[in-house]
This record gives structure tokens, C-alpha cells and sequence, in this order.
């Protein structure tokens, strides 16, 4: 048996690992979705929500039991851990886990004759819940933080974000302003990512110097905590700056470190070799850009639960309107990212609409493909018809901030108006939200995307559009958002491609242990990289005339924009 190199996705939806041997070929995948697999936690898509509170949180334990359950699964389907040679992972990003000071412990003397869940939870947390990435309760936070910075601006200049709802810091903060005793127990908190790391290793892990940049509370250039940051994070607390950063431990700022060896638990309870070794765990998003050998001016679109649009860029150019975090494993690049709450679940929800008007009760995309790819441009049936924008919010977004809410809109001689007239719902709604969705990335990635005379001419589009996550199943989802953005090298799937987070964690690990002296991680990814087999090439991206009309669309989306935020500013 070769040796192995396995990773993890803790996602929204479910866990799922995918292993891989040095050649990077993808060997076997598992999947354990929460909703089905463990519905005694009565989550849906994985997370329960306070909607009075705005607030969205999912239960540690579910994601300790889901653990427990996949390995067990791989074992009782034959897959051999003992050739594991290495571990990684990734974590949806923002979410943060509360240890208590039993868990050092806790972890470190695990009886394999036990499940995890019997052992770690509750004792293990001062707080059973994770906040989510979809929770809209830290307002009043986002605008402190702002505040100490001087403004968005200057916020994201610092930490590569404005302040966002979901992330970290806000988060905390409204944590101990919530729960203070419980705060004051808590000995150390994790991200999602490192939570899951720390069983493997079987002590607190560090935090990923990648998944850090979703805290807004790190200084990306200089390389460190902002003071003034943690300082408001625990204005009100006695512990302070020290107990917080106590609580958060160590960033590891080396690329690709081996961590340890596997906790003793996994070799006794699924036979990993001892010697198998644990590698940092990253966010999903920055672990989906390791699952392709991307170059400046490739874009991936993610069409996962959240949706989302990542680069790699190696210039720090900060906005409002976008995120700038640390390359995973390379200094000195950057991973762009636009990520909406409104993705997966958006175009779920005008499925059902269609499926429900045409007595279809299952879940399935055929009707709504159909009208995807029926339904003419902007729902313009003649040239001189006004052409349809929708904007589907079915949870308030973040790009831009707004509640939630659907807005129909026409658009014509170069004036919007809000009306449903002309419109046939929910038949219109279908290529509206497709198509919406892509112009508002088209809008916000065009800078990066700056029209280049020796490379994509005078057109602000990527060079390869690549799409990953579970949408990537649907070739007409990814037809009408690839007519959108353009791509003057064509639009790719990824083989893979709903599982492209768990094989870039393990393109990771594979990297960490196997990678020459200096050797870059790219370096190591294009030196193995089977064009024919692991991506699909979907078709032209960019199509002449296409792509410039849906630039007059975008003039017209972003009145619309205009106007929605406006009437439904958060
Ligand atoms: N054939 C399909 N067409 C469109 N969307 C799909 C299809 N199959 C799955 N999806 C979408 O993929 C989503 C899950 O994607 P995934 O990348 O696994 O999510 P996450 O990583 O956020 O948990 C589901 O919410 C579903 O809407
Ligand atoms: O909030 C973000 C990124 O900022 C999300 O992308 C999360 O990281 C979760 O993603 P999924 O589990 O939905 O893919």
C-alpha cells in the first residue's frame, strides 16, 4: 500500500475527508452530512438559528460524533490508516470553540475503548455551541471595531476585512458582553479549524496563519495581533489583552510545519501509524485554492453552502468590498475573497418555488435548469423589452449589508425601477438570481481583475474560471455565471469539485511531508498536476458579444444595487 495523506472539511453541511496518495491522486472519499446522518442534534444545513437574536450556531459535539463517524465508516468500508502519512484539514471560517481547562487533559489522555463525544463533551467546553458564520448578532461589535480603527477603510487596510458580522473578534466580544462567567472559565479558544486539529493532535492546537485573517483582529502586515484590536475585544473584562491572548495561544507563522505526531487514540481506535503526522488545518476557503494550481488572474468560484469567489494575488490591495487573507502556504501571497451567506440556500429556495408550481416534490434541479436555460437574457424576450434584475436574500447578506429580503427590479434606458411587472414568478426568478449573483462578483472582482494589454487585453475578466462545491454538479448554473464573468482561457470544473476543500487540505499535508528542500507548494502541486484527470473543461467562458452585454446589465445591477441598499440597509 502507498503511503497516504488524508483531509478534512468541517463545513457547514457535513465533514468530509478525501485521501490522496504523494502523486495527488485522489484515492477515497467519505461524507457524513449532519442533517441525515446525526439528526438527534436537530440542526438544519447543519446549524440552528435564534432568528429574534439573529443568531445561527452550531453544537460542538455533533462535530466530535460526525468525527467518530466517518473514521468508523472508512474503517468498516477497508480503507488501511496505517498508510496515513499525514493530516490536515479545514474548518468553515469565523467559528469559534470554547475549551475548558480540562480539555488540555482531556485530550491528551483519551481512552480508545471511548468515543470522543463520551469524553470531550461536556467536561471538554465551557460553552457547547460554535457561533456560525451565518450569525447577524454582532452590529453593534462590526461598528465598535470600526470605530477604534477609524473606519472600514483603515480596518481592512489592518486586518485585510471591514468588520463583518461573522468574524471572530466581533464575535468574541459579544461573547463575554453575553456570557462573562463563562468567557472568564474559558482557558483557551479555537477556530473551527484548529478545534478539529487539536483532537487530532491531541493537545490545543495553534491557529492557522491563514484561517487568523478571518478574526479582524490581526494585523496582516505587520504580522501579528493588533493591540488596539484586543484591547476592544475585552474593554469590560478583567483578564484583558493578556487573558485573551492566553485563551487565543500561538499563530504558526511556518508554512507547512509538522505539528506532532497523531494523538494515541486514533492509532489504538483505527490503527494510524504513530508515526503519522498532523499538519496545520486552514478555513475552507483558503483550503479550496490549494485544490488547483492557480495562477494571477484565475478565479475559483465555490458554490457551496455560502458562495463564494477566491484569487490568489500577490499585491495587498485592501478594500471595503472584499477580503484579503494570508496565503496558506505561501509568504507574500494573498487569497482574495468574496463570500455571500446568500448562495446555496438562495438558489435552493427559488427551486422550490419552481418545483412547487409545477407539482414537483422532490428536490431535484431539473425544472429549474430547464428554465435557466430557456429563459433569454435578463428575461428579455425581445431586444426592446426592459431587462429583469432580482436579488434573492432569503438571510441577510453581507455584499452588500442588508437584511433579507427579494427585490425584482426592470431596467431600461438606463433607469431602475423596483416593479414585479412583466415578470413571471417564479419561472424569471431562475436565470435572475443566476445571473445576479455573477454580476454582483463581476462588479467587485473587476479591480483585481484590471484589463492587462499583454494579458486579458482590455477586458477586466479571469483568465481560467474554475468551479468547485457542491453546485459544480449543475452544468446550468454554471453556464449562466460563466457567461457573466468571462474567462479567456475557458471555464473548468474541477473533477472533484464538490469535495475540492477536503483535497486541497490533503494536497496540503501531501506537500508538507513530501515537498524538496524550499520547495514552493505551486512548485509541488504543478509538478504532479494531470490536466486530463482532474479538471473538466466546461467550455469557452468568455463568448464575444455575451460577456459586453452583461456589461450593460452590470450598469443597470448596480443602480439597483444602489437603490436596494437604500430601503433594506441593515
Ligand atoms: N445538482 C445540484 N445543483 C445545484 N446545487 C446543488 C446540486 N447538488 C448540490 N447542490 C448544492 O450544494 C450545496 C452543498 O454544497 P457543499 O459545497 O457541499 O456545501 P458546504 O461545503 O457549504 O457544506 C447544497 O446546499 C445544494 O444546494
Ligand atoms: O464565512 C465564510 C467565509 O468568510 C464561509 O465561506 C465559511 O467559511 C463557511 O463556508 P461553507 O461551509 O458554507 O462552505
Amino acid at each position: 500500500m502507498p503511503s497516504t495523506y488524508i483531509g478534512f472539511d468541517l463545513s457547514s453541511s457535513g465533514l468530509k475527508c478525501l485521501a490522496v496518495t504523494a502523486d495527488l491522486k485522489a484515492i477515497h472519499e467519505e461524507a457524513i452530512l449532519f442533517d441525515k446522518d446525526l439528526p438527534h442534534y436537530g440542526v438544519v444545513g447543519g446549524v440552528h438559528k435564534n432568528e429574534k437574536e439573529k443568531e445561527v450556531y452550531a453544537p460542538v459535539a455533533m462535530w466530535i460524533e460526525a468525527l467518530d463517524l466517518i473514521l468508523t465508516r472508512m474503517k468498516e468500508g477497508g480503507f488501511d490508516f496505517s498508510s496515513v502519512r499525514g493530516v490536515s484539514g479545514a474548518g468553515q471560517q469565523h467559528g469559534s470553540v470554547y475549551w475548558s481547562d480540562k480539555a488540555e487533559q482531556i485530550l491528551a489522555s483519551l481512552n480508545p475503548n471511548s468515543s470522543l463525544v463520551e469524553q470531550l463533551s461536556p467536561d471538554g467546553f465551557t460553552h457547547k455551541w460554535s457561533p456560525n458564520w451565518q450569525d447577524h448578532s454582532t452590529q453593534t461589535e462590526c461598528e465598535q471595531f470600526e470605530q477604534a480603527a477609524g473606519d472600514g477603510e483603515a480596518l481592512a487596510r489592518i486586518t485585510g476585512s471591514r468588520a463583518h458580522h461573522r468574524f471572530t473578534g466581533p464575535q468574541i466580544k459579544k461573547f463575554h458582553r453575553r456570557h462573562p462567567e463563562v468567557y472568564e472559565k474559558t482557558a483557551r479558544i479555537s477556530l473551527v479549524s484548529s478545534f478539529l486539529c487539536s483532537i487530532f493532535l491531541g493537545r490545543i492546537a495553534p491557529l492557522d496563519i491563514s484561517d487568523v485573517c478571518g478574526m479582524n483582529l490581526w494585523d496582516i502586515k505587520n504580522d501579528d495581533w493588533d493591540q488596539s484590536l484586543l484591547t476592544l475585544t475585552t474593554e469590560g473584562e478583567k483578564g484583558g489583552v493578556a487573558a485573551l491572548t492566553a485563551k487565543l495561544g500561538d499563530v504558526e507563522r511556518t508554512h507547512g510545519k509538522n505539528l506532532g505526531k497523531i494523538s494515541p487514540w486514533f492509532v489504538d481506535r483505527f490503527g494510524f501509524s504513530p508515526e503519522c503526522a498532523i499538519l496545520p488545518f486552514t478555513g475552507d476557503n483558503p483550503a479550496t485554492i490549494l485544490a488547483l494550481p492557480l495562477r494571477p488572474l484565475d478565479a475559483i468560484v465555490s458554490l457551496g453552502t455560502s458562495t463564494t469567489l477566491l484569487m490568489s494575488t500577490p499585491t495587498y490591495y485592501s478594500s471595503v468590498e472584499y477580503h484579503l487573507f494570508n496565503h496558506p502556504t505561501t509568504r507574500g501571497l494573498y487569497m482574495f475573497m468574496l463570500c455571500y451567506c446568500n448562495g446555496a440556500l438562495a438558489r435552493e429556495g427559488i427551486r422550490n418555488q419552481v418545483n412547487k408550481a409545477s407539482n414537483i416534490s422532490s428536490g431535484t434541479w431539473d425544472a429549474f435548469d430547464a428554465a435557466a436555460v430557456s429563459t433569454p437574457m435578463a428575461g428579455k424576450k425581445s431586444p426592446s423589452d426592459p431587462a429583469k434584475i432580482g436579488v434573492y436574500f432569503p438571510l441577510p447578506e453581507n455584499i452588500p449589508n442588508v437584511r433579507d429580503g427579494t427585490w425584482r427590479f426592470i431596467y431600461k434606458d438606463g433607469k431602475v425601477e423596483q416593479t414585479e411587472e412583466g415578470w413571471d414568478i417564479p419561472r424569471d426568478d431562475v436565470r435572475a438570481i443566476l445571473e445576479g449573483q455573477a454580476l454582483s462578483m463581476r462588479m467587485r472582482s473587476e479591480a483585481l481583475l484590471a484589463p492587462d494589454p499583454k494579458v486579458n487585453g482590455n477586458k477586466a475578466q479571469p483568465r481560467r474560471l474554475y468551479f468547485v462545491g457542491g453546485g459544480s454538479r449543475n452544468t446550468a448554473i454554471m453556464q449562466i455565471m460563466a457567461e457573466v464573468l468571462g474567462g479567456f482561457e475557458g471555464v473548468y470544473k474541477l473533477d472533484i469539485g464538490s469535495n475540492a476543500c477536503a483535497l486541497g487540505a490533503a494536497y496540503y499535508a501531501t506537500w508538507a511531508l513530501e515537498r524538496k528542500e524550499g520547495e514552493a507548494f505551486e512548485d509541488y502541486v504543478a509538478d504532479w498536476w494531470d490536466e486530463e484527470n482532474q479538471v473538466k473543461r466546461i467550455g469557452d467562458s468568455y463568448k464575444e458579444g455575451v460577456w459586453e452585454e452583461y456589461g450593460e446589465l452590470l450598469k443597470g445591477f448596480r443602480l439597483a444595487e444602489e437603490k436596494l441598499v437604500k430601503i433594506a440597509h441593515n
